[in-house]
């Protein structure tokens, strides 16, 4: 199925490097890879030429370990880090004819309303905390020029049904909420514009087991529903067998493998993603 098909989301050589580099920063290249930044300038590369493709609905997860660039890569493609080169095109966008990457900060501000949300590992950057449930979700339909009330009320009720917010409760904020909850309020502020394309960084992070767990169910339900083609990063290889029919695994800011999840889980080929599977087992 993903071969034929034409991605809806290309990304071509993304860099994302901090600092200003020096003049050994290439000199000393070899060196370099074996961590993500420069001995000399302390420059960190975080994203040293990534490209990928995301097929329309599949869930691609990114694993690696902690600093491996997975959440500077997803902070960079949803515009909240400018990158240091690169370019990506989504199908639904200008029929994929224009960088994203190019855009003005307008096109790049329509794009996170209409065409990508994403759904944080800190709820406190997704979601006006003092703000209700109802009113978090409202922001975002508003954000996309809708107006009428009545609509945008029966769509944030509907939403946070979905997410299993009681109804009784979706006029309350976010902080008075569990963990588990305020992910779910986000979720269900992501979907309100229908975006093709769900980015979901390290959702499940810091939640007990049994929440984690209804958490992943819900995003594998809200999947097979809408068919919505998700990306999602984890430094936990379970959630990522658990969700992704495709799978990257990161280190140091680069792909070391990619393939179909269960063929990386049973033939993984590089040394680090033959220790991530074996700590599985
Ligand atoms: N604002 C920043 N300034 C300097 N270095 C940064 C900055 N943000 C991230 N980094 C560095 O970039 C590298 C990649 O970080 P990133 O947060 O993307 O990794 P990660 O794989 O998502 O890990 P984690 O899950 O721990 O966040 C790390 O070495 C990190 O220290």
């Amino acid at each position: 199925m993903y071969c034929t098909e034409e991605p809806i989301l290309k990304v071509n050589n993304m860099v994302k490097q901090f600092g200003t580099g020096c003049s050994n920063c290439f000199n000393l290249e070899e060196e370099r890879l074996e961590k993500n930044y420069c001995p000399c300038c302390q420059t960190v590369y975080a994203c040293q030429g990534l490209s990928l493709e995301l097929y329309e609905g599949e869930i691609l997860g990114i694993v690696g370990e902690s600093g491996s660039g997975k959440s500077t890569f997803m902070r960079c493609l949803y515009f909240d880090q400018e990158v240091t080169k690169g370019s990506a095109y989504i199908r639904a966008y200008k029929k994929g004819q224009a960088n994203i990457f190019e855009q003005n900060s307008q096109q790049k501000r329509y794009i996170r309303n209409q065409i990508m949300a994403m759904v944080y590992q800190n709820p406190y950057l997704g979601l006006r905390m003092n703000f209700s449930s109802i009113g978090n979700v409202a922001e975002k339909l508003i954000a996309s020029g809708n107006r009428e009330v009545s609509y945008m009320t029966s769509r944030a009720s509907e939403l946070l049904n979905k997410v299993k917010i009681p109804s009784y409760r979706i006029r309350e904020a976010p902080q008075n909420f569990s963990g588990g909850m305020q992910q779910r309020v986000q979720i269900a502020k992501a979907l309100s514009n229908n975006p093709p394309i769900l980015l979901l960084d390290e959702v499940t992070t810091g939640l007990d087991l049994s929440v984690q767990a209804n958490v992943l169910d819900l995003i594998k339900r809200i999947q097979r529903e809408l068919k919505i083609s998700m990306i999602i990063v984890s430094h936990d290889l379970a959630v990522i067998r658990m969700l992704a029919d495709r799978t990257i695994v990161m280190l140091n800011g680069k792909i070391i493998e990619q393939g179909l999840t269960d063929q990386i889980l049973e033939d993984p080929q590089h040394p680090y993603t033959q220790q991530l599977v074996h700590s599985l087992l």
